[in-house]
């Protein structure tokens, strides 16, 4: 049996986009409540009746927590232009490292808009 679980993050960060033309909103600076959804898929071990234990990608984020949570997320190497499509993959490049399991990574700016990247 193949499975989807998700589990869902949540950091408060400020930036700005740089590369928006004079006068854009999102040029200036500000802050988001950001939700983040890591997904992974796999098939369940018919031993413990799991894919993997949610606690393991708990686990897996916390240092991405620490990384993001309260920073200007501009000065963050990587994410000198942090569209949501930007902090998307810089996410999965992480995560797919102690997650092999990872199938996408959702981030979601405000309550209406949201980018997700599947490693493509
Ligand atoms: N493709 C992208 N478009 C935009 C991004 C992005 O990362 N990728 N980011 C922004 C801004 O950061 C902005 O803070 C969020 O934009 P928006 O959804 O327009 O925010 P609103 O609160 O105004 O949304 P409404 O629900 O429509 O009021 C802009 N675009
Ligand atoms: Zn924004």
């Amino acid at each position: 049996m193949v499975v989807e679980l998700t589990k869902q993050f949540r950091f408060e960060a400020a930036h700005r986009l740089p590369n928006t033309p004079e006068g854009h909103k999102c040029r200036r600076l500000h802050g988001h409540s950001f939700k983040v959804t890591v997904e992974v898929k796999g098939p369940v071990d018919p031993d413990t009746g799991w894919l993997i234990d949610f606690a393991e990608i708990k686990e897996a984020w916390k240092p991405l927590h620490d990384e993001l949570d309260h920073y200007f997320l501009n000065e963050i190497e990587g994410l000198e232009n942090p569209t949501s499509e930007v902090l998307a993959r810089w996410i999965w490049v992480r995560l797919e490292k102690t997650l092999d399991c990872l199938s996408a990574i959702t981030v979601h700016e405000t309550c209406t808009s949201a980018c997700t990247y599947r490693g493509e």
